[in-house]
C-alpha cells in the first residue's frame, strides 16, 4: 500500500511547479490586492516643498526666540495670507509674519510656524506668546519621499497605503501580475447544481461555490465548469475546457471508489501526476500534476476536505502565480481550551475559533470535525495545526493556529499581544 506523503513535501512539489504569471497594466482603482510587477520610483519629492504642519503664522525664529514670551509677547506685522494651494508671493522679513494654513508652502525668510492658538492677532498684527524651537511645525520637502528613491518594490501586494502612495507619485496606471484563472469542476453522479431541479437522491454541488469563493479570496478568477458525471468521457470533455485556464481544480472522485475516475482521466490526458495519500486530516486522497503545462489538482470530494486541501496547496500555488512572495496565512500561537487526541500518523487541521483575552490568544474547536460537516468551516476563523507526531493536546497547551480571513478580537480590542508565553506543545 502506498505510504502517506507529508504535506510539506506536497507543498514543495506544488510550489516548484507554480510559476509567476505574466504582467498587465491596470488602473489604480483596480489595484487593491494585486501584486506590483514593477518597482515604483519617485519622480519628485513628497512633500514637494517645505510646508506648514499647522494653521498659524510663518515667522523668523530669530524674532520669536526670546524667553518669557508669555509676559512679554513679540509683536509681528502680518504681510500676507497663504491658504493651502497657493504659493506665497512675499517673503518674511525681520519683524514680519505670514498667515499660513496647514499644507501651504512655507514662505522664504520664515523658518518656524507658530500655531494660531499660541497667538493673539488682528488682520494686520500678531502677538506671539510661546517660543518654539527653530523649524517647529514645518514639514520639510522630501520628508516622506525623495525623488529617485524606490518607494515600493516589485512583488509588493497593494493595500490602501500603497494605493495612496501610487497616487502621490501620480501613477494612475501600474504594472501588476496577472490574476490566476482557476477552472473549477465538481464530479459525481450524486450532484445537482444550484439552479437545477433535483430529486431526493441528489445533493447540491456546494464544493464548486466554496472553492470559487476561496479562489476569489486568494486573488484569482474562478471559472465554473459545472458538474461532470462519473464517467471518463464526461470528465475528459470538461477537463479539456478547463485547460484554457491557468489552474484546474477538480473535487471528488480521487479516492478508491468504483466510480473514482479522476486518476485514470488525468493519466489519459498525458498528465504527469502525483497521486498522494497525504499525511493530513482532513484531505487524505489528492492528485496533483501538470496537464498540458497547466496545474491540475484533484481535491477530495468531502466538502471540508476540499477546502482544507485548497488552503494548504492550491492557495499557495495561486499566490505564487499571482506574484506574491509569501504564501502562508498568518500563524499565531494560542492556548488550546479543550482535550484532543489522535494517532501520531497525520497532521490534523481542526477548524477552530480563535479569540484574544487579556492579550492572550485562546482557541477551541468548532465542535464535530467530520469532513462532511461544513458548518465547521462556517463557524471557524482559523485552522488549528496539530503536528503529525502529537497524540494529545490538553487545555492550556500552546498550539499553532493558521488565521483565516476576518477579524476575531471580541475582547480587549487594541491591547498588545502577550510576550510572556513562548513555549509550545507542538
Ligand atoms: N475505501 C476508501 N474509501 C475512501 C477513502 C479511502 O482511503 N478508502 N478515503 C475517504 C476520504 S478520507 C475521502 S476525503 C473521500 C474522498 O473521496 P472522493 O474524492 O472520491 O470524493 P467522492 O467519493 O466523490 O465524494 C466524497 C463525499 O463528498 C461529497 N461531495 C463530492 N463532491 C461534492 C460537491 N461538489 N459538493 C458537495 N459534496 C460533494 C460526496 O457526495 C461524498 O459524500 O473518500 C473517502 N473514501
Ligand atoms: O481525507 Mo478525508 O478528507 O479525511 O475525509
Amino acid at each position: 500500500m502506498q505510504g502517506l506523503t507529508p504535506l510539506e513535501e506536497a507543498q514543495r512539489i506544488v510550489l516548484e511547479a507554480a510559476k509567476p504569471l505574466g504582467l498587465e497594466k491596470i488602473p489604480i482603482l483596480d489595484t487593491l490586492g494585486r501584486v506590483l510587477g514593477e518597482d515604483i520610483v519617485a519622480q519628485r519629492d513628497n512633500p514637494p516643498w517645505d510646508n506648514s504642519a499647522m494653521d498659524g503664522f510663518a515667522v523668523r525664529w530669530e524674532d520669536i526666540k526670546q524667553e518669557h514670551a508669555i509676559t512679554k509677547p513679540v509683536e509681528l506685522t502680518i504681510v500676507e495670507d497663504v491658504p493651502a494651494g497657493k504659493m506665497p508671493a512675499k517673503s518674511v522679513g525681520p519683524g514680519q509674519a505670514i498667515r499660513i494654513m496647514t499644507g501651504a508652502p512655507v514662505p522664504s525668510g520664515a523658518d518656524t510656524v507658530i500655531k494660531v492658538e499660541d497667538t493673539e492677532h488682528t488682520p494686520d498684527m500678531v502677538r506671539v506668546f510661546k517660543p518654539e524651537p527653530r523649524g517647529a511645525n514645518i514639514r520639510p520637502q522630501g520628508e516622506d519621499v525623495k525623488k529617485g528613491e524606490r518607494i515600493i518594490a516589485k512583488g509588493t501586494p497593494i493595500r490602501p497605503g500603497e494605493a495612496g502612495m501610487l497616487a502621490i507619485l501620480a501613477r494612475s496606471f501600474v504594472v501588476v501580475y496577472q490574476r490566476p484563472r482557476v477552472a473549477i469542476l465538481s464530479t459525481g453522479d450524486e450532484l445537482a447544481d444550484l439552479d437545477e431541479r433535483f430529486s431526493e437522491d441528489k445533493i447540491i454541488n456546494s464544493n464548486s461555490y466554496g472553492i470559487a469563493a476561496a479562489v476569489q479570496e486568494a486573488g484569482g478568477i474562478p471559472i465554473l465548469l459545472g458538474i461532470a458525471k462519473d464517467n471518463p468521457a464526461a470528465l475528459t470533455e470538461k477537463i479539456s475546457h478547463g485547460l484554457n485556464a491557468d489552474i484546474l481544480v477538480l473535487s471528488g472522485g480521487v479516492s478508491m471508489g468504483d466510480y473514482d475516475f479522476t486518476k485514470a482521466v488525468f493519466r489519459d490526458l498525458g498528465a504527469e501526476m502525483n497521486f498522494w495519500k497525504l499525511a493530513i486530516r482532513p484531505g487524505q486522497p489528492l492528485a496533483f500534476g501538470k496537464i498540458q503545462g497547466k496545474l491540475a489538482f484533484g481535491l477530495p470530494g468531502n466538502p471540508v476536505s476540499s477546502m482544507v486541501t485548497f488552503e494548504q496547496l492550491v492557495r499557495p500555488a495561486m499566490l505564487k502565480m499571482g506574484g506574491h512572495r509569501s504564501y502562508g496565512r498568518p500563524v499565531v500561537q494560542a492556548q488550546f481550551q479543550e482535550k484532543f487526541s489522535k494517532r501520531n500518523d497525520r497532521r490534523h487541521f481542526l477548524r477552530g475559533i480563535l479569540t484574544r483575552e487579556q492579550g492572550v490568544f485562546h482557541v477551541r474547536t468548532t465542535g464535530d470535525q467530520g469532513s462532511g460537516i461544513l458548518t465547521s468551516m462556517v463557524r471557524a476563523n482559523c485552522l488549528i495545526d496539530v503536528p503529525t507526531e502529537v497524540e494529545r493536546v490538553n487545555p492550556g497547551d500552546w498550539v499553532n493556529v493558521q488565521v483565516l480571513g476576518g477579524s476575531f478580537w471580541t475582547h480587549d480590542v487594541g491591547s498588545q499581544p502577550s510576550t510572556g508565553h513562548r513555549q509550545s506543545c507542538c
